[in-house]
């Protein structure tokens, strides 16, 4: 069971995502701050609770508008979120009614804007490029071609990411290959798993298994991980369009860091039942 101090009928929460990359946001400012490893996974269960690939809860912060910590949907903690900060983002905006907010995250205060036409932009920061920062088990000769099969790339943003450059990122197997990669043991931290396809110098394909043990319709540090992998093997540019499963974001890596800009969504709000909580 939960260890619950309910005052009220449950858990107030909204629904939003990113591309299809989907959120429960919780906001401990205004509801019970309960959420850990047993109620992340028991609200993130697609059956048998709301489902989700990320949970998001906010706080006070005496730095930033907000605190935010994440947790993917197999009850384990991810420093960063990038479809999730966009829409931690919006929900401040609309707070306030300014056209910037500041969150803080295990990656760090990261600044967003509003970027018009329903677009928010978010700064991830600079790509972590030293094997300990990713982190790897240990250093290795070059992060643009990893010894393992495939030769993939690694770079954090903030949480570990693996960038494979294949021929087609459509007739990737993803479910068959993601689990052992998510494990593999370069990766003490397990990994996020990307594979994409150059389409030119400007547009990617991109698809994703995220640590956590899911494929998801996007992922804003991976897409933001894989232009940053694509840049450093000479592909791309430093700004391209990267088309994921549920549309497209833009990735710029900028001189202040690596800007993601994309389109969220406020799906609904609702409560999980008192009842539910008490009996995970
Ligand atoms: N979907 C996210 C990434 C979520 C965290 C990831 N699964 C991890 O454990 O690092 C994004 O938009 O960045």
């Amino acid at each position: 069971m939960a260890d619950l101090t309910l005052q009220t009928g449950g858990l107030p929460f909204r629904k939003m995502h990113g591309l299809g990359n989907d959120f429960v946001v919780v906001d401990a400012r205004s509801a019970p701050d309960l959420v850990n490893e047993d109620t992340a996974r028991a609200i993130g269960h697609r059956s048998f609770g709301v489902g989700f690939d990320q949970l998001a809860v906010l706080r006070e912060s005496d730095v930033a508008d907000l605190d935010v910590e994440f947790w993917n949907s197999d009850g384990s903690k991810a420093d960063a979120c990038g479809n999730a900060s966009r829409c931690v983002a919006r929900i401040i905006m609309d707070e306030t009614g300014q056209k910037a907010a500041s969150i803080r995250t295990g990656r760090g205060t990261l600044q967003a804007v509003d970027a018009g036409e329903g677009l928010i932009s978010v700064n991830m920061g600079q790509p972590q490029l030293e094997w300990d920062q990713i982190p790897l088990a240990h250093p290795v000769d070059d992060l643009n071609a990893l010894p393992i099969e495939g030769a993939p790339g690694a770079a954090g943003i903030g949480n570990p990411h693996m960038v494979f450059v294949v021929n087609d990122a459509e007739a990737v197997p993803l479910s068959d290959v993601g689990p052992a990669l998510e494990h593999h043991p370069l990766f003490p931290e397990r990994t996020n798993v990307e594979f994409i396809h150059v389409i030119d110098r400007q547009t990617l394909r991109m698809r994703v298994w995220e640590r956590g043990g899911m494929i998801t319709l996007a992922c804003g540090s991976g897409a933001c991980a894989s232009a940053v992998v694509a840049h450093r093997k000479g592909l791309t540019d430093r700004k391209v369009t990267i088309h994921l499963d549920g549309g497209d974001l833009e990735i710029d890596w900028r001189d202040d860091g690596v800007w993601m800009t994309g389109p969220i969504t406020h799906v609904f709000d609702g409560v999980i039942r008192r009842e539910f909580l008490e009996n995970i």
